[in-house]
C-alpha cells in the first residue's frame, strides 16, 4: 500500500486549470520526485496534497504530512531562535522541548548549540536544515520538499540531498521531492513523475526515465542537462 495516493487531482485558479486530473502514488520510504518546468504545476499539486488548496479528486495518507519551501528565510520568524521555531510545533510538555530540539537539531547534522541563534545567524544551508528539523518535529510520515535546495549555493545543495536520502533510511520517511532540476531530483529519487502544463508526461523508476524515457518531453528535460552524471557523481 502505498504511503500516499493521489487520486484524479484537479486543481483551478479561476478559470485555468494548474493540475489536470493527476494520478500518482508514493510508496513506502520511498522518495518520488517531481520534475517540471517553471509554471507546470508541481507546488498546486503540493499544495493540494497538504491541503492548502480547494481541489477535486481525492488525496489519501497525507494525515501525518509535513512541507519544507524554498525559501528558509521567509519560513523561519527572524525573530524566533532556532530552539524556538523548532519547538512551536512540538506537543510536548515544556521541560521535555530542549531536549526534543537538541535531538532533532542532531538529526539533520546541526550542532545543538545552535538553538540558542538567529536564523540571520546562519548560512542558507544551515537555515535548511532548521526548516527540516523543524517539519520533522511532528514525526510526519511523509514529507513534501518544495524546490528546498534551488536557493542554495550548489556546494551545499549535495550535503541536503543527502539529508534527505539519510532521513529516507533513518526514520522510514515518504517524500515527494519537487525541483525545475531534473539533476537534483534524479540524484535523490526511486521513482520519478514528470510534469507539464498541469498534466503528468510520464511516472517510473528514476534509473529508466533518466536513461529510456519514453515522452519526448522528458528527452527534452534530459537534454538540457548535459551534465546530469557529472553533475551527480560531484555530490557524492
Ligand atoms: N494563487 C494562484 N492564482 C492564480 N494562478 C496561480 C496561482 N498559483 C499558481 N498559479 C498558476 O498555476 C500554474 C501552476 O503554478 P505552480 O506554481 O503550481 O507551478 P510550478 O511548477 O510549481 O512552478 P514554479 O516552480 O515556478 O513555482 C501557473 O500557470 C501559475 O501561474
Amino acid at each position: 500500500m502505498p504511503a500516499s495516493a493521489i487520486e484524479r487531482l484537479t486543481v483551478r485558479y479561476g478559470t485555468h486549470v494548474a493540475v489536470d486530473d493527476v494520478s500518482l502514488a508514493i510508496p513506502e520510504r520511498s522518495i518520488v520526485g517531481l520534475v517540471g518546468e517553471s509554471g507546470s504545476g508541481k507546488s498546486t499539486l503540493a499544495k493540494a496534497l497538504v491541503g492548502l488548496v480547494p481541489h477535486t479528486g481525492t488525496v489519501t495518507g497525507a494525515d501525518r504530512v509535513q512541507m519544507v519551501f524554498q525559501d528558509p528565510y521567509a519560513s523561519l520568524d527572524p525573530r524566533m531562535t532556532v530552539g524556538a521555531s523548532v519547538a512551536e510545533g512540538l506537543k510536548l510538555p515544556r521541560a521535555a522541548r530542549a531536549a526534543e530540539v537538541a535531538r532533532l537539531l542532531t538529526l539533520v547534522n546541526l550542532d545543538p548549540a545552535l538553538a540558542g541563534s538567529y536564523p540571520r545567524q546562519l548560512s542558507g544551508g544551515q537555515r535548511q536544515r532548521v526548516a527540516l528539523a523543524r517539519a520533522l518535529g511532528p514525526r510526519p510520515s511523509l514529507l513534501v520538499a518544495d524546490e528546498i535546495t534551488s536557493a542554495l549555493d550548489v556546494s551545499v545543495q549535495g550535503a541536503v540531498l543527502n539529508l534527505i536520502r539519510s532521513l529516507r533510511r533513518e526514520l522510514g520517511l515518504s517524500v515527494l521531492f519537487i525541483s525545475h532540476n531534473l539533476a537534483v531530483v534524479r540524484y535523490v529519487a526511486d521513482v520519478i513523475a514528470v510534469m507539464r502544463e498541469g498534466r503528468l508526461v510520464e511516472v517510473g523508476p528514476a534509473e529508466q526515465i533518466t536513461s529510456r524515457p519514453h515522452a519526448p518531453y522528458t528527452r527534452a528535460l534530459l537534454d538540457a542537462v548535459p551534465q546530469v552524471g557529472r553533475t551527480a557523481t560531484a555530490w557524492r
